[in-house]
């Protein structure tokens, strides 16, 4: 193990709390931020943080804090684990406590509304950095507090921050791969919420295990042609961030967003499937913001533009199913074969 170094992680949700607890038990000095100042006393007290991870006992190590200065001061490591909607409002506040040798690794899956932008970009553009990475792969966080084997992926242009991110967070049941393509470990992540969402519908409606399979398989293919339209390369979604993600995030009722569209399937309104959650569900935001892009480029996103149909223009589950059955005749991963192939 490395030596013990001081590591801020801001959010006090269900990853955030999940990756400061792990760097904690790894030894290291963990400062985890958190607006709330009852979840603070009761971590203090209990060593629990019950909304967000209930019976997960947290380390002595994770000191949790409302006080930002505190936490992000001199932190070799600073994860982001907010929210996409209130990420740039929570980075932009770090500002006055950065210093030029801190690496900033956000975990947060989901895509700017305004801009486009994903959450490390915003990152660069907030703290005038470089020193920037991403945390992305198939980690239910309920998960990894009961120590099932998990791996995730640490992304960026920086092989020795990768190194570092690796060794402050691996143990016996954490693994962490390294990549040096930052965007497409990150849209991947973004991406997969949407098709979460599809396969919890499909759950819901009990469609089978030929379902499942072809929307899964489809769903790669549909991210696949997204990515390379953005110029993105589609080979990183064969990693644990595109495919393991997809994979996890569209078969566990432990996914929120695979949670919403179930609830949605069951015929609960979109507003009603969010409230019972209490949690948040990025793929909400990204299905709006990746449907608008997608007609922006001209990209045939067929699974996309079903569930827009279904989320926001009224449309029967059971209608955009055969349509998108009957439609026309395509070629399986055409993204990855050349014309005349
Ligand atoms: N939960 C999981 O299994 C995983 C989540 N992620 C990603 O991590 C990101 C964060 O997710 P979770 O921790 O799971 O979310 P969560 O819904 O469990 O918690 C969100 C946390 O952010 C805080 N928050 C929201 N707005 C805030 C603001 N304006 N200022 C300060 N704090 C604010 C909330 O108080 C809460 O503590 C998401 O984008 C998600 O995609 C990534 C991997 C796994
Ligand atoms: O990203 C996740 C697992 O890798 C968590 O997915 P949800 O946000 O759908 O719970």
């Amino acid at each position: 193990m490395t030596e013990s170094v001081k590591i801020a992680v801001l959010g006090g949700g269900s990853f955030g709390t999940a990756i400061a607890n792990i760097a904690a038990e790894n030894g290291h000095q963990v400062f985890q931020w958190m607006r709330n100042a009852e979840a603070v006393e009761e971590i203090l007290i209990t060593r629990q943080n019950q909304r967000y991870m209930p019976d997960y006992h947290l380390n002595e190590n994770l000191v949790p804090t409302t006080d930002l200065e505190q936490a992000v001061t001199d932190a070799v490591v600073v994860f982001v684990a907010i929210p996409s909607k209130s990420f740039r409002s929570v980075v932009s506040q770090i500002k006055p406590f950065i210093n030029d040798s801190q690496f900033f690794v956000s975990t947060t899956k989901g895509i700017e509304v305004e801009s486009f932008k994903l959450m490390s970009q915003i990152i660069q553009e907030e703290l005038d950095t470089e020193q920037v990475g991403v945390l992305s792969g198939p980690n239910l966080a309920k998960e990894i507090a009961k120590r099932h084997l998990t791996a995730s992926v640490i992304a960026s242009a920086d092989e020795d921050k990768c190194q570092l991110v690796q060794q402050l967070l691996s143990n016996d049941y954490f693994r962490v791969y390294a990549s040096n393509d930052n965007y497409g470990v990150e849209l991947g992540g973004a991406l997969k919420n949407i098709y979460a969402i599809i396969s919890g519908l499909a759950a819901a409606m009990g469609l089978g295990e030929n379902t499942k399979s072809m929307l899964i398989t489809r769903s790669l293919a549909e991210m696949s042609r997204f990515a390379v339209q953005l110029g993105a390369n589609p080979m990183t979604f064969l990693g644990l961030s595109g495919v393991g993600d997809l994979i996890v995030t569209c078969m566990s009722p432990l996914s929120r967003n695979y949670r919403v569209g179930c609830a949605i399937g069951k015929g609960k309104t979109l507003e009603q499937a969010v409230d019972e959650l209490g949690e948040v569900a990025e793929g909400i935001n990204t299905l709006k913001i990746v449907y608008d892009k997608a007609e922006e480029l001209g990209v045939y996103m067929p699974l996309v533009s079903g569930l827009y149909q279904v989320l926001y223009e009224g449309a029967q589950i059971k209608d955009v199913a055969r349509n998108l059955m009957l439609g026309a005749h395509k070629q399986d991963v055409e993204f990855a074969i050349k014309d005349g192939e």
